[in-house]
């Protein structure tokens, strides 16, 4: 498969080379040869992109504008790996990575380019998929053979992403994967192709207090003798920890995900984690005894201490329990959040559904400037908290429902429910096309998406395009600095 690449901002680039090259019978490089390239382009990985001999090589660490030498790793039918030996011509917008673990752990991407550069990366990213899979006119930017066959309508404006003034230590969420060692628990992640788990102690993208809340968490478990998960074996207890912290608040939660019910020493290890973690309110169990890689079990239980921990956004507090989803970058949301309530331009006469609503923070935001909201989310533990929350600030102008959205906007279109505006929050993968029809059926006059994944944003906004609907606007929003990730918000109309 090809896969788009893209330089830092200049027009969308595709990856024709891969699938002209995938027509020849033998590629033009072996393992280990040693070859120099220009850098033509950043891979949706964060990798550099090569040529030699008109074969595609991918390079971690190498940046667009470069000439770099590199050692190949590996060559398959249409493209290779290749290992960064050098760089001979660097990009103006290399640094040196601040963390000292950034080559080993994976956790960002991007850390080698200056954050000026990530934005306009980002920018790039969102428009090359718009333009590329949803075959959409964007606002300076070429227009392709199938977006101009829609040559009345007005081209996209894709604002610069919004990033932050401060983009280290934000992430208020760290889940860790536990290991043993010689010296005791591990905590950190996991050891390229391995189930080894390299120890870390620091990590520049979360809050101190989380990293405060592991260390303590990993050290009380050891001495205390638990065993740690071995994936290989599906022996051991301990698989992850999980802490959140809420900066308004202060209060920190501690999950432990186990495999079995069990404990032993709970009560030592309550006594000892409530005695060195400062704030903290709460005290999870979640048991997990799949062999998995999916974190979370079905299973959960309070071992002490209240069952959520609060946080507050743009003015409306949120009870946030172990299993909800909440977004990652407090300062961040609240501008995301406030993007969605002004796309979704609202009087305070409208009925409006918001779709795959989390502990209900949209919705919250949005029931402010509206006559009725409607959230609808799949996980009841997150139901419940959005219920809460509505009781919690006084808003009575909100109803949830727990339930696949495909499966219960259907239901509520057949109850009478016409809404006005319809925000929609999907998972990755974007909204089911049951959602898509539903929506058009409904008919809204306004929807507005808001994607952590441009790919399935611009295959939807096709859907909806072709439905009757209209992009007007989208304003990306750097939620993960560091990281090949951006958030985006995005307005349409009906045409
Ligand atoms: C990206 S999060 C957005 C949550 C919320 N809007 C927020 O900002 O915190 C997506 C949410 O969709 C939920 N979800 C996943 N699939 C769903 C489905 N088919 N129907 C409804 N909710 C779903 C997830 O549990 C998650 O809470």
């Amino acid at each position: 498969m090809s896969r788009v690449y893209l330089p830092i901002g200049t027009a969308t680039a595709t990856c024709g080379a891969c699938s002209r090259m995938s027509e020849q019978r033998k590629p033009p490089v072996t393992t280990g040869q040693i070859f120099e390239t220009d850098i033509v382009g950043l891979t949706l990985d964060g990798e550099g992109v090569g040529r030699f001999n008109g074969f595609t090589l991918f390079i971690e660490g190498a940046l667009p504008g470069e000439k770099v030498r590199a050692e190949v790793v590996s060559v398959g039918k249409s493209f290779g790996k290749a290992r960064l030996e050098s760089v001979l011509v660097k990009s103006v917008h290399r640094r040196n990575p601040p963390c000292p673990i950034y080559d080993q752990c994976g956790g960002c991407q991007l850390q080698h380019l200056n954050y000026p550069g990530q934005l306009q990366w980002k920018r790039q990213y969102v428009v090359d998929s718009l333009v590329r899979i949803g075959k959409l006119p964007v606002a300076g930017e070429p227009q392709r053979a199938e977006a101009a066959a829609d040559a009345a309508r007005e081209p996209i404006t894709v604002h610069p992403v919004i990033g932050m003034d401060d983009p280290w230590r934000y992430r208020n969420k760290a889940q860790v994967p536990i290991g043993e060692s010689e010296g005791g628990l591990v905590g950190g992640f996991y050891e390229q192709g391995s189930h080894d788990i390299v120890d870390m102690n620091a990590c520049l993208i979360q809050e101190e207090e989380n990293e405060q809340t592991v260390r303590a968490v990993k050290g009380a478990a050891g001495s205390l003798g638990i065993s740690a998960y071995n994936r290989a074996t599906g022996r051991g207890l301990l698989r992850h920890v999980v802490v959140r912290h809420a900066a308004t608040t202060g209060q920190r939660m501690v999950v432990l995900i186990t495999n079995g019910l069990n404990i032993p020493h709970q009560d030592e290890l309550i006594g000892l984690i409530r005695e060195q973690v400062p704030g903290v309110v709460s005290i999870v169990q979640n048991i997990n005894t799949e062999r998995t890689a999916v974190v979370f079990g079905k299973d959960t239980r309070t071992l002490w201490g209240e069952d959520v921990i609060y946080d507050e956004i743009g003015g409306i507090r949120f009870a946030i329990s172990a299993r909800s989803f909440y977004q990652v970058n407090p300062v961040q949301t609240r501008r995301l959040y406030e993007s969605a309530v002004r796309y979704a331009g609202l009087t305070g006469e409208e009925t409006v559904v918001d779709a795959y609503c989390g502990i209900g923070t949209i919705s919250l935001f949005l029931a402010r400037h509206a006559r009725q909201v409607y959230g609808v989310e799949i996980v009841p533990e997150a139901i419940e908290d959005a219920r809460r929350n509505a009781a919690l600030n006084g808003i009575h102008n909100v109803e949830f429902a727990v339930g696949a959205a495909e499966r219960v906007l259907p239901r509520w279109q057949a109850s009478g429910i016409r809404p006005d505006v319809i925000v929609v929050d999907p998972p990755r993968k974007g909204c089911d096309q049951v959602l898509i029809d539903s929506l058009l059926e409904s008919r809204p006059s306004r929807i507005v998406y808001v994607s952590c994944n441009p790919s399935t944003l611009a295959r939807d906004l096709r859907l909806l395009e072709d439905g009757g609907y209209r992009t007007v606007e989208v304003q990306p929003v750097d939620m993960f600095p560091h990281t090949v990730h951006v958030e985006s918000v995005i307005w349409m109309v009906q045409k």
